[in-house]
């Protein structure tokens, strides 16, 4: 049949339309109908989640300006996995990224992961300015499952309105008001420390007045006793002292897998029998206990104990058991080192400075042994007291390279354009020391030069509590230890350590010295 005029095509459509039966055309319409919808919400489903994947992953990834400077250079990378050497070879890694790249800002493996390595104010400030409050923290720390098993719901990994929540129910406990109101009691333990120690195991004797000891070891129960006791208050006995540092042996191995671990890193490694896993629960059975039979006890003899009241946002259900106990052990055990690593540079730079042991020591000798002026004192920043502390924290960071933290949108760090969602760490060791406002001897330690730079001037030269609004938990009860062990040093020795270089462990994450000082018992407490 040829159709080829209107009248034909016409005829051919009602012929069409005569074969088809009439009920089976009105019982099939709704089917078409279904089909059609389904696929329609389908195409728009799958459209819209292809298009939140290009969104999230034009965020991540680099457009062809992304990486370079204004002028067109790029960014260098160092073409080595950093995961672990960041950690043992922080001054090796630091110097290759200097060789490499010189001033700009450089790139870093970390296992799979790429990271941006900053270290000068300009590039710091680029970082922090303007969205700061919107950064991230990785929640395993770009460590892997090991760390985000242990420590994954601890405060200083949680992100937006967790971190909020999480934070405000510790922070009113560690306020400077709080931190204040600690003073006397830690003066009871200082002062029990100094007088121990010429007869502690740590201690080997050079003459009746006087005995060599490592920096580290000479004090290494006492800040882990203060912290604990702005935890527990008068609830921490000897006895509960004592399961403390038992659990805190456990967690030194975990740690020590945390950090270094390589197939503790894995998705299926916790299913394993393995050492790592066995103290992992170990622990985690052991504090859960520790921490429910402090709370129960405290409540029940009416005894104020900070950990209790903490526990009330659990009760409330305001944060998980998890995150309190994984952020009590950030703040008591993971944190540790950090503080013993101050109090051991502590020793070691005044030790090693005599000009300015000799001013804090006129200061010390000036207050007398009166608590209520000790505590006046350190709660002052006139002081050169207060100098010392502050070039204590400059000198001494206690991480190479601080833990990462994304950006949250694209921007220009000095001058490079790096995009939102890059993982940042920061060099603090160069930041602290090459920062243009410490001048030429920025590698010394010298107190006094904190008499011409006020801590303003110094803000985006040096990572002592961090940058931003997630600043540490505890710079207020650090500021106020370490102050106070200051005091208490000056009062009963002065400290020699000599010309040598210290060195620092190898098998730590933080920046722990290995240097031994001589301490010369001063007469006053001879007598
Ligand atoms: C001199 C000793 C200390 C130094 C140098 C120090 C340094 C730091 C740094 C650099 C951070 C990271 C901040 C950031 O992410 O930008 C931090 C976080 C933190 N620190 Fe400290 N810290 C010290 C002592 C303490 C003490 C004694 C405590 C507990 C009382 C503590 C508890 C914390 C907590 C819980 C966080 C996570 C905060 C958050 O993300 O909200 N730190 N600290």
């Amino acid at each position: 049949m040829n159709v080829n005029s209107t009248s034909d095509r016409e005829w051919v459509v009602s012929y069409l339309d005569s074969t088809v039966n009439q009920d089976e055309l009105s019982s099939q319409t709704p089917v078409y109908t279904l089909i059609y919808s389904v696929l329609r919400i389908r195409f728009t489903l799958l459209f819209l989640i292809l298009g939140a994947i290009a969104v999230l992953h034009s965020r991540k990834k680099a457009t062809a300006f992304h990486y370079r400077h204004l002028d067109g250079r790029k960014l260098k990378i160092l073409d080595k996995d950093t995961r672990y050497l960041r950690f043992t070879h922080g001054k090796e890694l630091s110097q290759e990224g200097e060789e490499k790249s010189g001033p700009d800002p450089f790139l870093v493996k970390n296992k799979s992961k790429i990271e941006l390595v900053l270290f000068s104010p300009n590039q710091v400030r680029d970082f922090f300015e303007k969205d700061a409050r919107y950064h991230e923290k990785k929640q395993d720390a770009n460590m892997g499952q090991y760390f985000l098993r242990s420590l994954g719901q601890c405060v200083g990994v949680q992100n937006g309105e967790r971190w909020h929540k999480t934070r405000r129910h510790l922070e009113a406990h560690f306020s400077a008001g709080e931190a204040a109101s600690m003073i006397f009691e830690f003066q009871k333990a200082l002062t029990d420390w100094a007088t121990k120690l010429p007869s502690d195991s740590a201690a080997t004797a050079v003459s009746p007045n006087s005995f060599l000891a490592d920096s580290v070891a000479a004090c290494r129960q006492l800040p882990f006793r203060m912290i604990s006791m702005s935890l527990y208050g008068d609830m921490l006995t000897d006895e509960v002292f004592d399961r403390l540092w038992h659990l805190n042996k456990i967690h030194e191995r975990v740690t020590a897998h945390t950090f270094f671990g390589t197939w503790e890193n894995m998705r299926f490694y916790r299913y394993l029998p393995t050492a790592a896993n066995r103290a992992l629960h170990a622990y985690e059975e052991g504090w859960k206990e520790f921490n429910l039979d402090v709370i129960g006890e405290a409540r029940k003899s009416g005894t104020p104990c900070r950990a209790e009241r903490m526990f009330q946002a659990v009760e409330r259900g305001e944060m998980t058991t998890d995150m309190f106990l994984q952020s009590l052990d950030e703040i008591l055990f993971t944190n540790i080192d950090v503080t013993s690593a101050q109090f051991a540079y502590a020793l070691i730079n005044i030790g090693r400075t005599p000009n300015s042991q000799r001013r804090l020591y006129e200061e010390v000798k000036a207050i007398e042994d009166d608590e209520m002026k000790i505590a006046d004192f350190v709660r002052r920043e006139d002081t050169f007291l207060h100098k010392t502390y502050l070039e204590i924290l400059r000198n001494n960071p206690p991480v190479w390279f601080s833990l990462p933290e994304t950006t949250a949108v694209d921007k220009r760090i000095d001058g490079f354009l790096i995009p939102a969602g890059t993982t940042v760490i920061i060099d603090t060791q160069r930041l602290n020391k090459t920062s243009p406002i410490w001048g030429e001897d920025g590698y010394s330690f010298r107190p006094e030069r904190w008499d011409n730079i006020t801590s303003r001037e110094a803000r985006y030269s040096m990572l002592g509590y961090g940058m931003g609004p997630r600043k540490c938990l505890g710079k207020n009860v650090a500021n106020v230890i370490i102050k106070q062990f200051l005091v208490a040093v000056m009062q009963h020795f002065e400290l020699n350590t000599g010309d040598g270089a210290t060195h620092i462990k190898r098998d730590r994450f933080t920046c722990m010295p290995e240097q031994v000082v001589e301490f010369r018992q001063r007469k006053s407490v001879q007598e």
